[in-house]
């Protein structure tokens, strides 16, 4: 027997950080990229095979820790035994760039291993088992990878209130630039936690001003206003530099895409690497702040069209 359980990636358009905090933050699904988990019968016990290993999941090295947790998790959940299958996972998510691809591995995971021992999985389950993996891997997450990734329509996130998705329906296109530089979510997580203690009105004054500007940001994506949308990206990240989570090479693409004629950009996710975007009036602006992008040192770059709710390349 062969079951196959997907997800996708994600990009926050605003509020990453300021989220953890209560504050509202802006999410799309990101469907250029995706996992696949595949389970298939064999015998003996589990076998896991990914993108950093392949061997038995006792022997799974640390940094799987996440992963292979949830696994032995969701299995007990399902009440199963932890043997006699495969798990394969293929990814076309950039592993540590801000793409949620640590919440997706969890998501595709858990929804194959339902999928294989024929059980119906709620959303609920689905999140609570993603944000066990996530807990390992941030520290504190705000649920909003887990949302996102398991998601394919733009979300206006909350944590711990009801999800709000809500259509795109914008007149422009997203520049996603991959500065090819492992993000450091955790520490990121970490050190604003700690700039919270040690400068707390300083730290909260940022947090709040981001909440608003996703507030902002979300009226004026229902009124298709690119500009505004634009203006508050710029915005977000000098305040997400402020708080310490920007760095050079981030900071480099944002100014080559401001200098190329963006109407905005920012980092996206947990930053200190990772990917950044940045905001085009239409498809040749677009074309040509990729090449910009590129030309100033990013590793990779897609085109997203905000009308489509999807992705061009
Ligand atoms: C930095 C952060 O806001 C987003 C990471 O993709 C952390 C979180 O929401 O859990």
């Amino acid at each position: 027997m062969k079951k196959t359980g997907i997800s996708n990636g994600k990009i926050i358009l605003i509020g990453e950080h300021s989220v953890v905090y209560g504050e509202p933050a802006i999410a799309i699904p990101f469907l250029a990229t995706a996992i696949e988990t595949v389970i298939e019968t064999t015998t003996g016990p589990v076998i896991l095979d990914c993108f950093f290993y392949k061997g038995p999941l006792s022997q799974a090295p640390k940094r799987l820790l996440n992963l292979a947790t949830v696994i032995k998790e969701t299995v007990k959940t399902l009440a199963k035994p932890l043997e006699n299958f495969t798990i394969t996972i293929s990814s076309t998510i950039p592993a540590e760039r801000g793409m949620g691809s640590s919440a997706a591995v969890a998501v595709a995971t858990i929804r194959a291993l339902f999928r294989y021992f024929d059980e119906p999985l709620s959303n609920t389950v689905l999140l609570e088992l993603t944000n066990i993996s996530e807990t390992i891997a941030h520290g504190n997450p705000s649920g909003l990878d887990a949302a996102m990734t398991s998601s394919n329509s733009p979300l206006y996130y909350v944590k711990g209130q009801e999800f709000e998705f809500f259509p795109l329906n914008m007149t422009a296109y997203l520049v996603v630039a991959d500065t090819g530089i492992t993000g450091q979510t955790k520490e990121a997580v970490e050190h604003i936690a700690q700039l919270y203690q040690s400068a707390p009105k300083q730290t909260g004054y940022l947090i709040k001003q981001l909440g608003q500007l996703a507030k902002k940001t979300k009226l004026a994506i229902e009124k298709n206003q690119a500009i505004t949308l634009g203006t508050n990206m710029t915005q977000a990240h000098k305040l997400l530099s402020s708080l310490g989570v920007s760095n050079r090479e981030l900071d480099c693409l944002v100014d080559t895409a401001l200098d190329s004629g963006a109407l905005g950009a920012k980092l996206t996710g947990g930053g200190r690497g990772g990917c950044m975007i940045a905001l085009a009036k239409n498809e040749t602006a677009a074309k040509r702040l990729a090449t910009d992008l590129l030309e100033a040192g990013a590793q990779h770059t897609w085109l997203y069209n905000m009308r489509k709710d999807g992705y061009d390349d």
